[in-house]
Order: C-alpha cells, then structure tokens, then sequence
C-alpha cells in the first residue's frame, strides 16, 4: 500500500516520477533467458534490480501475461511479489464491468489473500459509470487510475465528443472527482495530448496523472511537464518499450538502465525548475 504522501515522498527522494512498464513480451526479450524455468519473470527480475533506484513506480501489462495462460498468471503473481515495496505497483489491466463483477476483478488484483496479488492501483475504463468504479474504492488505501484522455488515435472517437457539459472526458473526470478524492483515484492522459494537459489540470488539479507515451509513441516529457507538472509534482509518467527493449543482448539490464536514467535525469531538471527538489 503506498500513500499519496509516500509517493510524493519516493519523488522527491528519486528526484524522478518515472514508472517502469514490464510489458514483457516473450518474443522480444533476449534468446538466453529461454534457458530459465521462467524467462519472463528472469526478465522482470533483472529489470527491477537494473532501475528500482530510478522510478517510483512498475506497471505490469496485464494483457502480456494472460496471453500466455496459466504459465502467464504465474508470472504476473511472481512478478508483482517481486516489486519493491517502496514503488508503487500498477497493474494495467484497463477493467470495468457491472459493479457484482467489478468486486471480482479487485478481489483479483487488490486481495493478496485471494488471488496472490495485492497491488496498489488498477487501472480501469469508466465507461460504464460509477457503480463500475466504486467496488474497487471499497478497498481502503488502494487507487484507482481512469483512463481520460488516452495517448491513442482513437482518442478522439469518443473521449472529445462535445456533450452540453463540456467533452467527455472533462464529464469522466468531473463524474469520478465525485466518487473519491485525489488521495485515491488518478488519470490516465497520453503524453500525446500535449497541450491538452493545460485543460486537464483545469479539472484535475490536484490528481496524479499516469502519462504513457513517451519512448516508443512519441510523446514530449517537456510538454507533459510544461502543462501537467503541480507543486506536489502530479505526474507518472510511463516507458514501457524504450526502457526494457533497449538492447535484446546479454547487456539488456544496463541498457534499460541508462534508458532509465536518462529519462531519470530529464525528471530531475524538470523538478529542479518547478522548486519541487533543491538542486
Ligand atoms: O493505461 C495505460 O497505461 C495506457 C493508456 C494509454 O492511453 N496509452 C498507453 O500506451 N497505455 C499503456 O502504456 C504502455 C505504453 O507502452 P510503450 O508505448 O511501450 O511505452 C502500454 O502498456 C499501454 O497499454
């Protein structure tokens, strides 16, 4: 469980607000792990080791592991019992359904006692309205990270459709803002979107946001911060590809390290500059 007091905490100590995706692809990740019992988790292991000084947060994609069945399910458990402690543990797996399912899907990922997995924040679609979000708030101290304004072209089918309350996912947002504070419940908002943070901070100004989209699509960590960036910093932002598929050789970990580190440092001068860390 991690506070948002401690996670502001973890930032200004790792002057970094970085979160690590392990969107652990067996394909992609270096031929000489296949000769371990578990080549992802060996993956995900030396990942972690490689940059938990780095980041803040870890964001396992769901969906790479339960492409892969039960083998997949264990990996994600053994994973997610690996993460550090201090981190805080994202399991995106972009849920929501009827509330009587929704209490399923948090007892999966929130109830280590149940399912071997007790992560700290789920993310999950809003498009079926509140009694689909509140089960997963029913579990104390855990987040819930809705998806707003995603960094995907298909954005704009419906997140900007223009309602007689604003856009779309202007009413998410207001929607969810009267379910929770911002000690529980973060967007998701594509480091595409660029400018558009400066309106999402008009409706969100005290959440964190969970940004992907720097790294592999594209996305511009001094536009995110130029718009996004808050007094208690307010941002996660997120590279999954650029950081664990910067080498396939044996060299993999440094390589995703250095990737690490200098996103790490970017963060740095970003937080330097906005006073959140002395320099
Ligand atoms: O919820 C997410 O994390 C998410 C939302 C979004 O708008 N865009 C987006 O890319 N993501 C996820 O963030 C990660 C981005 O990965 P990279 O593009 O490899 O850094 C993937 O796991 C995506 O599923």
């Amino acid at each position: 469980m991690l506070s948002r007091k401690q996670l502001i905490e973890q930032i200004k100590q790792k002057k970094s607000f970085l979160c690590i995706g392990l969107d652990t692809d067996l394909n992609k990740i270096p031929a000489f792990l296949h000769t371990y019992p578990d080549p992802v988790l060996e993956f995900n292991r030396r990942i972690i080791d490689a940059t938990h000084d780095l980041c803040v947060a870890y964001k396992p994609n769901a969906a790479f592991y339960e492409s892969r069945g039960l083998q997949g399910w264990q990996s994600l458990i053994d994973t997610y019992q690996y993460l550090p402690k201090e981190c805080l543990s994202i399991i995106d797996a972009k849920r929501g359904d009827i509330g009587n399912t929704s209490d399923q899907y948090a007892r999966a990922f929130f109830d280590e006692t149940a399912g071997g997995m007790g992560f700290d924040a789920l993310t999950v679609a809003p498009y079926m309205g509140h009694d689909s979000l509140t089960p997963y708030l029913a579990y104390e101290g855990k987040w819930i990270i809705i998806l707003a304004l995603t960094s995907n072209d298909g954005s704009r089918d419906f997140q900007c459709l223009k309602t007689d309350n604003g856009l779309l996912y202007e009413n998410v947002i207001q929607k969810a803002n009267s379910l929770a504070g911002a000690d529980r419940i973060m967007y998701v908002v594509g480091a595409t979107q660029g400018q558009e943070f400066a309106n999402i901070r008009k409706h969100a100004p005290d959440n964190f946001l969970l940004v992907p989209g720097v790294g592999a699509q594209g996305g511009s960590l001094a536009e995110v911060c130029r718009y996004g960036l808050t007094a208690d910093c307010g941002l996660l932002v997120n590279a999954s590809r650029s950081i664990a598929y910067a080498s396939n050789g044996e060299d993999f970990a440094e390589a995703a390290r250095a990737e690490a580190l200098s996103l790490q440092q970017q963060m740095q001068v970003e937080l330097e500059k906005a006073g959140i860390v002395r320099e």
